[in-house]
């Protein structure tokens, strides 16, 4: 029977069918020696698989079929820079949980986390939390933000998951659909997550010290079902996704502003850093692209590094 994975332990899965069961479950073996070498888990949250119930045992059952995913969303595994690891599969969209404060969220994070989603071609809210703690000088860094990230065509909104504050405008953006909830630890997502599913209670931590860094307290990928319909998917605090899929000459195709004139460079395989009648660097200049933007751009392309593919 069909079902879905809802959490991934490493060896164990625990996976629900299309009817509301729970089952755990274990791969067959045999797929274990087919998976993608370069993949460290062979099936992820949001993946859908059959599963045959294990005679004798009404709560355990088998995988015995991965189905084909629409899309996953990646990370450079621990275990070595070129093994990815896939946070999780099938997401419509993902919810990028962020803060100006306590602790800052840098705009680099925030641009590495759009160039992986949309080299996946999932689509990205961007929710700055943590409203409630804003002077004056937050509330300008996050219109700045706001009209750059909207310009660029992606949503952008404040709340605070402590007060309440802009939490039914989340609930609408997530109903029907499956949303990967990621952010750095610290950010309040654990906080936003109990806000959405009341009942769940999960874990929050006090930032510590005067570091003023979250303690990582989420440790595996598990998916929710939102009581209004649709599926939350929590990842672990992630601190850097890494771009392991994007060769140099496409990282450019993902900053969606440059689009539009990546055609108009003088050399079509432009890196748009050195190279003479570069029309997004000319973009730059005019004001046309953001210059943090290009910086991250620039950043990012310095970390790929093309003995990946
Ligand atoms: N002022 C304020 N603090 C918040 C808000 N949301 C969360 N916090 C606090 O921020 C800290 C971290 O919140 P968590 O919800 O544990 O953060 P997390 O992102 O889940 O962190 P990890 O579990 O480490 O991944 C806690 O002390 C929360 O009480 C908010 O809207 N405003
Ligand atoms: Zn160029």
């Amino acid at each position: 029977m069909q079902a879905t994975i809802y959490k991934s332990t490493g060896s164990w899965y625990v996976v629900k069918t299309n009817d509301g069961e729970i089952y755990q479950a274990r791969m067959k073996g045999i797929f274990k020696k087919n998976e993608d070498i370069t993949s460290t888990n062979p099936v992820a949250v949001g993946d859908l698989v059959e599963i045959e119930p294990e005679e004798g045992d009404a709560a355990n059952a088998m995988i015995t079929e991965i189905g084909e995913r629409r899309n996953y969303i990646v990370r450079s595994s621990p275990h070595g820079r070129l093994k990815k690891h896939i946070v999780a599969a099938n997401v419509d969209q993902a919810v990028l949980i962020c803060t100006l404060k306590e602790p800052k969220t840098s705009q680099g994070f925030i641009d590495r986390f759009l160039v992986t989603a949309a080299a996946y071609h999932v689509p990205v809210i961007l929710i700055f939390n943590k409203k409630d703690i804003y002077r004056e000088k937050e509330l300008e860094r996050f219109a700045e933000l706001e009209e750059l990230y909207t310009g660029i065509g992606y949503q952008v909104m404040l709340i605070s998951a402590k007060e309440e504050d802009g939490i039914d405008e989340v609930r609408a953006l997530l109903k029907d659909k499956t949303t990967l909830a990621s952010g750095h630890s610290g950010v309040g997502k654990s906080s936003l997550i109990n806000d959405l599913l009341p009942g769940l209670d999960l874990r929050t931590t006090a930032v510590s010290g005067w570091s003023g860094k979250g303690l990582h307290t989420t440790t595996s990928a598990e998916m929710y079902d939102l009581p209004d319909g649709g599926r939350l998917i929590d990842t672990p605090g992630v601190r850097e996704f890494g771009i392991v899929d994007i060769p140099k000459a496409e990282l450019s195709h993902y900053f969606l502003e440059m689009v539009p004139y990546l055609s108009e460079c003088q050399f079509n395989n432009c890196l748009h850093i050195n190279e003479p009648g570069c029309a997004v660097k000319q973009a730059v200049n005019d004001g046309e692209i953001n210059v943090d933007r290009y910086v991250s751009y620039a950043t990012i392309l310095e970390t790929i590094n093309e003995k990946e593919y």
